[in-house]
């Protein structure tokens, strides 16, 4: 439907349940409550507008978001209410005159008309971004909290048991309280009061052991289930496809898997207990009210969509900036990654100022949004104060009046005042957490963001066969990397890697050899034609199977900041230390280790820093050497290494040919000379092959690369 209907549908609404709720309530009502009456009518006409909204939503567009409706709905309930209060104060003769004329045309246009302007202010200071989310994923995200609860339900049974115990045994004091009051007032048998002092000493302590109990199992439980959520999202985050790290930044994985779920496990730990508590103190409170006057109760209950009301209106814009902060300070978090990571390109170009202004730059940003965050978070509380303080008054006065009419016992007043102020206290305790929780909630929709995030992978493959004899074969292979995909890296590219021989990939610099690589290596699949492994598609083959059958050394190989003996035996669970020091002895590493101070026991540092480049080289290559893989890619693994040291690690190579096929990438000619079988790469396209002599005899692009390199050692 068109959202100028939807308007006007709810505009006939409103038009046509004002007067019904008006007589309704003034029918209610005892007719001494003046003041009371507009509230009440305001608070109804503001429940049934909200209710009518929810209910066109779910079938016709709207024209505003619903959080800004929701605003303005609030608006034109309200603004009939606060003049009528106003006016009492200065005039209460007219105050009087207007209590029953809100149906009047001059008032309804009234209140329309500023309803309209405050729309359009609205609509100016506070746009709504596309980006923020509704309530509907909220209440998503709160269904799927509930879910991350449900393997703990047993403990939550005794939790819920223990604390339906403890707030019982709470609430049973004012009651024994009115009991002795009843007692004092009527002189009854002495032996009363003793046992009712007697019972509460006894339930005061019973109470406070439940809670003890109580506490003890909730606490213990949610630290489990934040260990569990973290381990949840870390196993989703690395399940995902390259693509998805290409283009998340690592500033903003991090601060999910840890800012945000400690977020989430603080407001679970602390505000979800208190919310819990209280509410089982509302209920049980409620009970009792009920059962010593259930007209004061009726009053109590009226009264208590001011409470619901207003912070729902007041938090929702206060969530939504709650998403933008935490967005912002990962931003900033990712530019202090990033200058961490390139510490030693920062130093050697002297930008420490320059990057401290970018990171200071983005950190004014988040200053901004925390600025607005806690104007909002002021105006949530004073709303929530405000609303707890007229529910307290409300009560009282009208319990007030009950008892002066002599329909409720001086007893059971002293009891329904003491449980009324502690439902008032709890209302109002419920209020101030209820912008934190929906904080918490805001957090975990980022966390289930990634947590739901199904990899865009294809389907796992099974294929392990024992005999492989590693042939590679490209078919006329297109592809597009997907950040980029109006620019093709690889077009109609084929050939094919034989067992038992070292193939050269040679090309200029963004010609696209690494991207052949990394479609070797299953990072990404091709948009067009196939890869093959002995025929098969590689998609065909086990993931793990195929990872230690086919193994990579790349250029700038990273290593973790374990032990030089760990970091050759990674991924592959026990292995002995023979093997590790003989994988090390062909890479031409085991030299170098072994005159470290702890030889195969030395750390290596956070991304191996500890060593060289040429270092580093050879331990990655001693690590995919370890795995004794059938396909062994070399993408400028031996860059950084000297004449001799490269000369060492690629006799080891081609004396093993037997057992693997090869593929070489190099910028050195030289390595590249040796080779069985040279592929000549040109903006993603092979333009020439052969053997080097052939190549060298064709006098093409191969022969300029050599001419080039040449020429540039001449020069130097
Ligand atoms: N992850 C990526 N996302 C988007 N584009 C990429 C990505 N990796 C590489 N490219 C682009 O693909 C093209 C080919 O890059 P590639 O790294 O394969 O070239 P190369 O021949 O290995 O270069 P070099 O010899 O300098 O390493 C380049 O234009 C590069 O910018």
């Amino acid at each position: 439907m068109n959202p100028f209907w939807t308007l006007s549908c709810l505009f006939a609404i409103d038009i046509a349940t004002l007067p019904l709720i008006g007589s309704f309530l003034s029918h209610i009502l005892p007719s001494d409550l003046p003041l009371i009456l507009p509230w009440l009518v305001g608070l109804s006409r503001l429940l049934f507008l909200i209710l009518s909204l929810r209910v066109l939503s779910r079938s016709f567009r709207l024209p505003f978001h619903r959080d800004h409706l929701n605003l303005y709905c609030t608006v034109l309930s309200l603004l009939v209410p606060i003049y009528i209060s106003l006016t009492s104060l200065v005039n209460p003769h007219r105050s009087a005159n207007l209590l029953y004329s809100w149906t009047h045309w001059v008032i309804l246009f009234w209140c329309y008309l500023l309803t309209l302007i405050s729309a359009v202010v609205v609509h100016q200071l506070l746009p709504y971004s596309t980006e923020k989310k509704d309530a509907e994923v909220t209440a998503a995200s709160l269904g799927r909290l509930i879910a991350l609860l449900k393997p703990y339900i047993f403990r939550f049974l005794l939790v819920a048991f223990f604390l339906v115990l403890s707030s019982w045994g709470e609430l049973a004091l004012p009651s024994y309280t009115g009991h002795m009051t009843d007692w004092i007032a009527n002189k009854k048998d002495p032996s009363s009061f003793t046992t009712a002092i007697i019972a509460m000493s006894l339930i005061t302590v019973a109470s406070a052991v439940a809670e003890f109990v109580c506490d003890c199992i909730y606490f213990m439980t949610m630290s489990l289930i934040h260990s569990h959520t973290q381990g949840l999202l870390i196993r989703s985050v690395l399940r995902q496809e390259i693509t998805f790290f290409d283009s998340t930044s690592t500033g903003d994985i991090t601060s999910r898997v840890t800012t945000d779920t400690i977020t989430m496990a603080e407001s679970l730990s602390s505000n979800l207990s208190l919310l819990m508590w209280y509410f089982m103190r509302l209920v049980l409170l409620l009970t009792y009210m009920v059962m010593l006057s259930t007209k004061l109760t009726f009053f109590t209950i009226l009264c208590l969509g001011i409470v619901i009301l207003v912070p729902k209106l007041s938090g929702t814009f206060y969530q939504n900036l709650a998403v933008q902060v935490q967005q912002s300070l990962s931003n900033a978090n990712q530019v202090a990654l990033e200058t961490f990571s390139n510490m030693k390109t920062v130093k050697s170009f002297a930008n420490e100022e320059g990057e401290c202004q970018r990171y200071e730059s983005k950190l004014q940003e988040t200053y901004q949004l925390n600025k607005m965050e806690a104007l909002y978070y002021a105006i949530s509380m004073v709303a929530n104060n405000f609303s707890g303080l007229a529910l307290k008054v409300g009560i009282l006065y009208y319990g007030g009046r009950l008892v002066t009419n002599g329909k409720v016992s001086g007893g059971d007043l002293v009891s329904f005042v003491l449980y009324e102020l502690q439902f008032s206290s709890a209302v109002e305790v419920l209020l101030r957490m209820y912008p934190d929780v929906r904080k918490a909630v805001g957090s975990s929709e980022k966390i289930f963001e990634y947590m739901d995030r199904i990899p865009k992978l294809p389907s796992a493959g099974t294929l392990a066969p024992p005999d492989l004899k590693g042939v590679i074969q490209f078919k006329n292979v297109t592809f597009s990397f997907p950040t980029r995909p109006d620019m093709t890296a690889l077009q109609d590219v084929s050939f094919e890697l034989p067992p038992g021989k070292v193939t050269a990939l040679v090309g200029p610099c963004d010609a696209g050899k690494s991207t052949v690589v990394q479609l070797l290596m299953r990072f990404y699949e091709p948009q067009k034609g196939a890869i093959l492994l002995d025929g098969k598609p590689l998609s065909q083959y086990d993931n793990q199977y195929y990872r230690k059958k086919v193994s990579l050394v790349s250029q700038e190989p990273t290593l973790s900041a374990c032990s030089l003996q760990d970091n050759i035996a990674y991924g592959m669970g026990n292995v002995s230390f023979r093997s590790v020091q003989e994988a090390a002895k062909t890479a031409d590493a085991h030299d170098f280790i072994s005159e470290m101070a702890n030889s195969y026991q030395t750390g290596v540092g956070p991304k191996g820093g500890l060593l060289s480049v040429g270092q580093k080289q050879r331990v990655a290559l001693a690590r995919a050497l370890l795995r004794k893989p059938k396909v062994l890619i070399l993408d400028d693994a031996t860059s950084s290494l000297d004449v001799e040291s490269e000369l060492k690690v690629q006799n080891a190579i081609y004396d093993q040919l037997a057992e693997r096929t090869v593929l070489l990438i190099s910028h050195r000619m030289n390595t590249v000379q040796r080779a069985d079988h040279i592929l000549v790469l040109e903006g993603g396209c092979i333009t020439e092959e052969g053997t080097h002599e052939q190549l060298m005899a064709q006098k093409g692009s191969y022969w300029k690369l050599w001419q080039k390199q040449f020429s540039s050692f001449q020069r130097e």
